[in-house]
């Protein structure tokens, strides 16, 4: 007999549990089906794992800046294996702790999950009914049409390969790349980032991924934008990636190869067409409250819904938006103006609202300015190598509209604008109140 529910979750993310929060709160009967870990990628193989190791080049930072201090240390001895073991210890009571919080809100089946119907589901042979069904099945690396992509890694092996490599090549200049290239730079690896773009993170503001950039060269990592690679071979145990720029064919031998060029939708093996939903191979057609235009049985949030920023914050987000219109019957939409993020280099990139870029094209009245905050009291107490501030302000509304953070603690500081920025407190208000000094944060009133 065909089991009857009224929401099905296809998976156990930050997405799929905002919906079951929201769903089992208002007393729903919620089917969850994951066939992997209880708590997605940001637990168990993205957020979580990965400040791990941020954490520890964040240290080998603060060793290398020791001498500054008047201290002398010795060339610190960094002991891979252990501490990939220590980042996997701290993760691995989550998916049995997750998995407790999914059974505690509805049926729990594991197993991979597929349409076989406009309102059914079958996961292990089992056809399931919802009068909702919610994708929630997240991510993966985007596939590559280059000659050898297979032989390229993913951020999945980096979190659990217990060997470091001597040397390593990213294909992508985004945020995992960015991100782990630091982690391996300070655990003295060679690494080289390979961009198609002009720049690095292209859809971060320009100055502020400039100082980024300039810090990446001084820790002594190669970049290389406007590349088109053509092929990746291997030789003796050791990959070669063969590349074009300005006009010039390059190739760069390394141990380890890692696909950093973005990540697509995971919703492959759905079988979306026997449930009638549209996707044109990229994206499935959803309206303004992340409903399906062609069945409205069926949602999609988190990062399988494609145009909207892959973070862990937004999917739960969407997912509890979700749960909301499920629950209601309505039809809010999402608004992602305040998004406060970083991306975890060391020091930090972080960034909320518009960049310079979009506020010009927008036509605004703004006052934009920049900082080095190197040679201030605090840049210089703490001997930081990058401290960079872009703050945007509306001259009209004495509003802030952006800013972009490089080190000076960017990514607790960007907090404040974000709040700042969502509830509407005046530009003047942030510089004039009262700040515990000296505070980076007390630096805040005087980057405007
Ligand atoms: C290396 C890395 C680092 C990251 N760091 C950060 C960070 O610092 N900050 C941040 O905000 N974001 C970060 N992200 C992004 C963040 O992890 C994602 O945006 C977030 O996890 C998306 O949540 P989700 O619920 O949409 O998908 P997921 O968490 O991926 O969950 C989807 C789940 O669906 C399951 N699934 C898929 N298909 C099926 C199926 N057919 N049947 C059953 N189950 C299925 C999967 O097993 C998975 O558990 C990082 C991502 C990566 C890869
Ligand atoms: N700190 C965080 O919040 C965090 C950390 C890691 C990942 N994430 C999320 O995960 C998602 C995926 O991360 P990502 O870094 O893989 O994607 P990304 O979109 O940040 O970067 C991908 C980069 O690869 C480049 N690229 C694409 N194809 C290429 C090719 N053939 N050759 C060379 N370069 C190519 C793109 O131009 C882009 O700059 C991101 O959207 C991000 O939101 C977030």
């Amino acid at each position: 007999m065909t089991k009857k529910y009224d929401v099905i979750i296809i998976g156990g993310g930050n997405a799929g549990f905002g919906v079951s929060a929201v769903a089992s709160e208002a007393g729903k009967t919620i089917a969850f089906i994951e066939r992997e870990d209880f708590g997605g990628t940001c637990p168990n193989r993205g957020c979580t794992p990965k400040k791990v190791l941020v954490a520890a080049a964040h240290t080998l930072h603060e060793i290398d800046l020791a001498h500054h201090h008047a201290i002398e240390v010795s060339k610190p001895v960094l002991d891979w294996k252990k501490l990939i073991q220590r980042e996997k210890a701290m993760i691995d009571f989550i998916p049995d702790a997750m998995a407790g919080v999914a059974e505690k809100r509805g049926d729990v089946y594991r197993g991979s999950g597929r349409f076989v119907g406009r309102n059914q589901v079958e996961v292990n042979d089992e056809v399931l009914e919802g009068e909702h069904i919610v994708i929630a099945t997240g991510s993966r690396p985007r596939p590559l049409p280059i000659p050898g992509a297979d032989l390229m890694l993913t951020s999945d092996d980096l979190l659990s390969d217990e060997t470091l490599p001597k040397d390593m090549v990213f294909v992508g200049g985004g945020v995992i790349a960015m991100e782990f290239s630091h982690i391996f730079a300070r655990a003295g690896v060679k690494v080289t980032i390979l961009e198609v773009m002009p720049r690095l993170l292209p859809q971060l503001d320009e100055g502020a991924v400039d100082a980024l950039l300039e810090e990446s060269k001084r820790l002594g990592i190669t970049v290389y934008t406007g590349v088109q690679i053509s092929e990746i071979t291997e030789t003796k145990g050791r990959r070669q990636v063969v590349f074009t720029v300005d006009g010039y064919e390059k190739m760069v031998d390394c141990d380890s190869v890692v696909n950093g060029a973005g990540r697509i939708a995971n919703v492959e093996g759905l079988d979306l067409d026997a449930a009638g939903v549209e996707f044109d191979g990229v994206a499935i057609s959803v309206d303004k409250s992340m409903r399906s235009t062609t069945n409205p049985a069926i949602w999609v949030c988190g990062d399988a819904l494609v145009g909207t920023p892959q973070l862990s914050p937004v999917a739960t987000y969407e997912g509890r938006l979700v749960g909301e219109n499920i629950v209601a019957g309505i039809s809010q939409e999402a608004d992602y103006r305040v998004l406060p993020s970083a991306v975890y280099t060391v020091p930090a990139l972080a960034s909320v609202g518009l960049t310079e870029a979009a506020a010009t094209e927008k036509g605004l009245n703004v006052s934009v300015t920049i900082n080095d905050m190197t040679g201030w009291f605090s840049g210089k107490s703490y001997a930081e190598t990058v401290a960079y501030a872009k703050v945007i302000r509306d001259v009209n509304t004495d509003q802030i509209l952006g800013a972009h953070l490089v080190g000076h603690r960017a990514e607790e500081l960007i907090h404040m604008f974000a709040f700042a920025m969502r509830y509407e407190v005046p530009a003047s208000s942030l510089k004039n109140d009262f700040y515990a000094f000296p505070t980076f944060a007390s630096d805040v009133k005087n980057l405007f």
